[in-house]
Parts: structure tokens; C-alpha cells; sequence
């Protein structure tokens, strides 16, 4: 396996400013070629820093494709929604609800032949939970073998975390590795503790989803780390 690259930073202002300006180059290649810009960001906590920077790049909004790369099975505007942080920080961009559907089955479905349809992607920010869970790809949860399986067809699915809102929706790893940019945004010590267990291969980690992506992205997977 060729070793993921890793970026260590010494705060997250500095981290989120570096990472906003590595987003925007490319986001601004791909609209400079004469296409539209795809862009998959992480919910939760961790991109928060970097929202407001990215939204501060010269770029044609307009021709941003956006949609987080999972999400919470709650109403769209509920604020545990990572669209909702998604659409307040970056509202000028067009953004994909991942709501597709009256169920999560059929949304899950919807969305995700939306989001083949946008392949490949420009780029691909994903977090990292402490439990080594990505996206919403959670470690034991039912259907995670397909959800990581190496050559399966991009596609989102729905997945089930261990603490509410339990139902979620996904991309599945396939599909997040069909970027020409791919990060892992990563803070704080513990989650550090987690990503050198996994890159040293230790074995109580082969069945975290983290340890997926770093197996099949390799080199091509950027770590973005601060305290
Ligand atoms: O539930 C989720 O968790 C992860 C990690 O979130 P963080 O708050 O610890 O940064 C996130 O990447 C994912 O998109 C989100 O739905």
C-alpha cells in the first residue's frame, strides 16, 4: 500500500485556511476547463473552521455542484441536518439534498444514482468519527462489508450509527473514491490515536471503515491534521 499523504498542522484556523485554499484551486480548475466544479464535504463538527474560508474563494458559486457526503435521516432544515451546515455556510452553491425519497431506502437510492451521475467527482472531504467511522459508514452496522467492498458500483445506501439520529444515508466507499481530490479532516488527540493504529496496520482496526479508505485510496488520500 502506498502510505497516505499527511499534513499536520499546529491549530485548526491554520489547517481549515490551508484547506480552503487547496479546495478552491481545485474547484476553480475544473470550472476554468469549462465545466462545473463537484464537491463532496463532511457534516458534523469538524468542517466548521473551514466553511466560512471556502466560502470566502473566488469562485462561480453557481457552478458549484455541493452535497454532504452523508447524512441524517431528519428534516432538512433540523440543525443536526449536514445540509443545513452545508447550505447556511456555502448558499450560493447548488446543492443536492440527499432527501430523494420518502423513505430511506428509495432516497438513499435516488441520491445516489444523482451522485454517479456528477463522477468524477473534483473533490471529496470526508471526516472521521472516534469510533473510526466515515461518512456514514459505521463500524458493525448492517450491510458495511458491501457498503466498503473494493470494485463496487458507486452508489449510496443507508446506514445505521449507534447513536441518534440513527437512521442515515451514505455514499458508499466506491463512490467517494471517485474523486480526483480526496481528504480526511481530522482533530484533537484521540482521533490522532485512532488514524496511527490504523496506519500501522494493528489488527483490532481491520474492521473500522477508516481503515478501508486508507487501504484502497493509499497515496492518493490526503490526512489533514490538527490538535
Ligand atoms: O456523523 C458524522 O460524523 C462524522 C465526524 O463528525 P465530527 O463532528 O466528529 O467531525 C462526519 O464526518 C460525518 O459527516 C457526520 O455525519
Amino acid at each position: 500500500m502506498n502510505f497516505p499523504v499527511l499534513c499536520l498542522y499546529p491549530d485548526r484556523d491554520t489547517c481549515a485556511a490551508e484547506l480552503a485554499q487547496v479546495l478552491g484551486a481545485r474547484l476553480r480548475a475544473d470550472q476554468l476547463a469549462g465545466g462545473r466544479a463537484r464537491l463532496l464535504l463532511a457534516g458534523g463538527q469538524s468542517p466548521l473552521p473551514l466553511l466560512g474560508r471556502l466560502a470566502g474563494e473566488a469562485l462561480d458559486w453557481s457552478r458549484v455542484d455541493l452535497s454532504p457526503t452523508d447524512e441524517r435521516w431528519v428534516a432538512a432544515d433540523a440543525a443536526s441536518s449536514n445540509l443545513q451546515l452545508l447550505r447556511t455556510a456555502l448558499p450560493q452553491a447548488r446543492l443536492l439534498d440527499p432527501r430523494q425519497g420518502p423513505t430511506p431506502e428509495q432516497a438513499a437510492q435516488a441520491w445516489g444514482e444523482q451522485l454517479a451521475g456528477w463522477l468524477p467527482l473534483t473533490a471529496v472531504l470526508l471526516g472521521m468519527g472516534e469510533d473510526g467511522h466515515i461518512a456514514s459508514l459505521f463500524p458493525g452496522m448492517p450491510g458495511l462489508t458491501a457498503a466498503l467492498a473494493d470494485g463496487a458500483s458507486p452508489s449510496a445506501l443507508v446506514g445505521a450509527a449507534p447513536v441518534a439520529p440513527q437512521v442515515r444515508l451514505s455514499s458508499n466507499l466506491a463512490l467517494l473514491l471517485r474523486s480526483d481530490w480526496l481528504g480526511l479532516l481530522v482533530f484533537g488527540g484521540a482521533k490522532r490515536e485512532v488514524l496511527e493504529a490504523v496506519l500501522a496496520d494493528q489488527p483490532e482496526t481491520r474492521q473500522l471503515p477508516v481503515h478501508a479508505l486508507v487501504q484502497q485510496a493509499g497515496g492518493r488520500l490526503q490526512i489533514h491534521w490538527a490538535p
